[in-house]
């Protein structure tokens, strides 16, 4: 059984805390497979403790001392940069890989980035659906090809996948991304941490080039995670009145979910230097935007703003939310589904996305699935603050990225009742 938790808030909505933030899960993963590559040169510090980072971690570990004649089994449940990354890099080991996921990992797509390993001759089968995990792998890539073509609008995952194995190919490679690029933030990351290791790039229109060379002895530092704190912004907006600090948030982020600072100036709440991190105050009152919100670039943002939005009854409109449909659950008809409890439709036409609050409500009591998504859980939870009972299925479900979500919320305030 998979217990809910009751959200609650009593007395005043004042909310002045100082929370300390894990790890980033997307540089701690990128950390971990790139100090695999380096056999020991790049070293890692203040890894997330995100179920998703421990799970690659562990895999890695057990991958150190394999057998090269057994077939090994990976199961990474449902995280994606584990599935995406470990799918490039164990092309490029000795050994035979059966990788696996959770159910909904068997119905993420992952077709673009397999085809792309299979033109370098990598040796990848479907195990089950063509064109989703599992995947039988056999390693030991004899590349015949320094050049891939991938499609950009599908998941960024597959192209940082392979720009982390390119610099340990013989031939290098040159990725060539076709059309639009989609979480774009995440690539720049990818790039930069590469960089931080020695790893010396190219990107020229829409050609990114690595040559084959060596990783430097470096150290790679963890910020904390900044989509996790999306959800202290909107803490901060729904109460009365805020006042939270963040140590260690850095002004200029690797991470582009790091717009969160400048998204909710519209919602209220500014963000100033403290502690070597941020402080984030309530200080206006939310305005309505005129123009639509693109949250192409971060999109692990969506849930957050769009949950506080509809609670502010700000009727925003968004834009770049075609991705969210192939992530730990269908997002778009999560939100649907669970914001028309408080009255809040999220209408789609065509590429636009606008929230109608005309029949806003706070039900006394009111019970939201999660989906087994991390983030559903973490974007209503704040809710607990304007309605009296805020039923959270599955609550453990945060574990994928924060696992002390709650323990955080009960510290800022907030009562947590197991059921
Ligand atoms: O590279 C990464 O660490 C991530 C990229 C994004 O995925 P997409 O590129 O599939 O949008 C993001 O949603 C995910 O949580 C983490
Ligand atoms: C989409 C997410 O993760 P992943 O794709 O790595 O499973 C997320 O953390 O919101």
């Amino acid at each position: 059984m998979k217990p809910n938790a009751i959200v609650s808030f009593t007395g005043k909505k004042e909310i002045n805390t100082e929370i300390h933030l894990t790890g980033s899960k997307s540089e701690s993963n990128r950390a971990l497979i790139i100090a695999a590559i380096s056999n020991g040169l790049v070293q890692v510090e203040n890894l997330s403790d995100a179920d998703d980072t421990v799970t690659l971690n562990q895999a890695l570990d057990l991958l150190k001392n394999r057998d090269k004649n057994s077939l090994h089994t990976i199961d990474v449940g449902p995280a994606g940069t584990a599935m995406r990354f470990l799918t490039a890099y164990l092309t490029t080991i000795e050994g035979q890989f059966l990788l696996t996921g959770s159910k909904r990992m068997k119905e993420r797509p992952i077709k673009l980035l397999v085809d792309a390993l299979i033109s370098l001759n990598a040796s990848i089968e479907y195990q089950s659906i063509e064109g989703y995990p599992p995947l039988l792998i056999k390693g030991g890539l004899e590349q015949t090809s320094g050049k891939v073509s991938i499609k950009g609008d599908v998941s960024s995952q597959y192209i940082s996948a392979l720009l982390i194995i390119a610099s340990s190919l013989p031939s290098g490679l040159s990725l060539e991304i076709e059309g639009e690029l989609t979480s774009r933030p995440y690539v720049e990351m990818t790039l930069k941490m590469l960089e931080e290791a020695g790893i010396q790039h190219s990107w020229e229109g829409n050609t990114i080039s690595i040559v084959q060379q060596p990783y430097l002895p470096s150290l790679l530092t963890v910020e904390p995670d900044w989509s996790a704190c999306s959800y202290w912004y909107s803490i901060a907006a729904l109460a009365a009145q805020s006042d939270i600090t963040l140590p260690n948030l850095k002004a200029q982020s690797l991470q582009g979910d790091s717009r969160i600072q400048e998204i909710m100036v519209q919602l209220g709440i500014s963000t100033s230097r403290k502690d070597n991190g941020i402080r984030i105050v309530k200080t206006t009152e939310p305005q309505r935007a005129t123009e639509a919100l693109n949250l192409k670039d971060c999109p692990d943002l969506a849930q957050t703003i769009i949950v506080c939005a509809a609670a502010l009854g700000l009727e925003l409109t968004f834009t770049g939310l075609e991705t969210l449909k192939i992530k730990e659950t269908n997002r778009v008809k999560a939100l649907q589904n669970e914001l028309a409890k408080i009255g809040v439709a999220l209408i789609e036409e065509k590429e636009f996305y606008s929230l109608d609050c005309s029949k806003l409500h706070f039900p006394e009591k009111v019970l939201f699935r999660t989906y087994d998504d991390h983030r559903m859980a973490m974007a209503f939870a704040p809710l607990g603050l304007i309605i009296p009972e805020v039923e959270i299925e599955d609550f453990h479900v945060v574990e994928k990225s924060y696992p002390d979500y709650w323990k955080d919320l009960r510290k800022a305030g907030f009562t947590i009742n197991e059921l």
